[in-house]
């Protein structure tokens, strides 16, 4: 009782922490648990209520492992074991259990139950958390904070749609970099991988907290103003245009930034993203065409 009870546990966790295989020390201690509870079935006296709740709770313990198919694995040597001593010992049977087996039960089914609940219970925790924290990193565009692409579109195809349903105004800023090529083969792309970083921040700052900035990927960004029209979406970017001219990277000194910036306004003639989208395309294509560092609008009169 003493060896398998309080000695068994010790070595156990001694030899899997120990061990440069714990994975594979610990299942074996798993198999060699199930071994144990066996061999006691008969040295109980197959008393019906003691041996039940031991099998039980030691299977239990291999399915809640996650290993898979360890459960299994454990069921030769736990009917092995008991099947050895009861050959070797003959024990008798006492299949019923009085009151005092009764009590001494409980304490193992109480105490299991309830350290399997809080191991159950905090393993569950955890996993949503990591989860929250995936999902915020799908979103997330690592190198400049902003949101990722996909996540960005399906917060402007909202808009879109709660235009089209409400009209509530909405406001699409596609932004580039001026030159960006020329920046990477000057300066190198890590002064490249800099500029995007604070042009992302700078862009961050500057939108309102309810505006969602994203990341549309090399050295292109999107803004959606929400509840906007055009002529309060025009000085959002301005400032946005504004903030990188007076950017300066300590490591590179000389290099200066600009921005281009298309502006366009959710219209009823937009019946999805990619039509909205190619509107302010066409605005930040024109920005570049008359000469870069600018906000054009989509013009009024070439709306749907
Ligand atoms: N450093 C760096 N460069 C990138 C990254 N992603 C894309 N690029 C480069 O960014 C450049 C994009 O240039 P473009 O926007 O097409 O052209 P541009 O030089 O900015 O010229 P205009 O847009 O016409 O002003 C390409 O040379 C890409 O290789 C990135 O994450 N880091």
């Amino acid at each position: 009782m003493v060896a398998s009870c309080l000695l068994w546990p010790q070595l156990a966790y001694a030899m899997a922490r120990w061990s440069q295989d714990s994975y594979g020390v610990e299942k074996r201690n798993l198999l060699i648990d199930s071994a144990i509870a066996g061999m006691w079935v008969p040295l109980l006296h197959f008393n019906l209520l003691p041996s039940v709740v031991l099998v039980t709770v030691t299977t239990f313990d291999k399915l809640s492992s996650g290993m898979r198919r360890l459960w299994l694995a454990s069921l030769p040597g736990l009917f092995g074991a008991a099947a050895l001593v009861t050959l070797l010992l003959r024990p008798p049977l006492q299949l019923e259990s009085s009151l005092l087996v009764v009590i001494c039960t409980l304490p193992l089914l109480v105490v299991h139950t309830l350290s399997s609940s809080i191991a159950s219970y905090r393993l569950i925790r955890t996993v949503s958390r990591q989860n929250k924290m995936l999902e915020l990193l799908r979103r997330t565009d690592a190198q400049t904070g902003l949101f990722a692409r996909e996540h960005w579109q399906t917060q402007a195809d909202a808009a879109l749609q709660r235009f089209h349903a409400t009209a509530q105004p909405a406001c699409l800023l596609m932004i580039d970099v001026d030159h960006f090529k020329s920046i990477n083969d000057s300066f190198g792309h890590l002064a490249g991988d800099q500029v995007i970083a604070q042009v992302g921040e700078l862009i961050r700052n500057t939108v309102r907290a309810e505006d969602c900035a994203g990341r549309f990927g090399g050295d292109e960004f999107a803004v959606l103003c929400q509840n906007l029209v055009i002529a309060d979406a025009s000085p959002i970017a301005e400032r946005i245009r504004a903030q990188p001219l007076t950017l300066r990277l300590p490591d590179h000194p000389t290099l200066r930034l600009s921005s281009s910036i298309g502006l366009a306004a959710a219209k009823p003639g937009y019946t999805n993203l990619q039509a909205w989208m190619a509107a302010a395309d066409a605005a930040l294509y024109a920005a570049k065409q008359q000469g870069r560092n600018q906000v054009v609008n989509v013009p009024l009169a070439a709306l749907p």
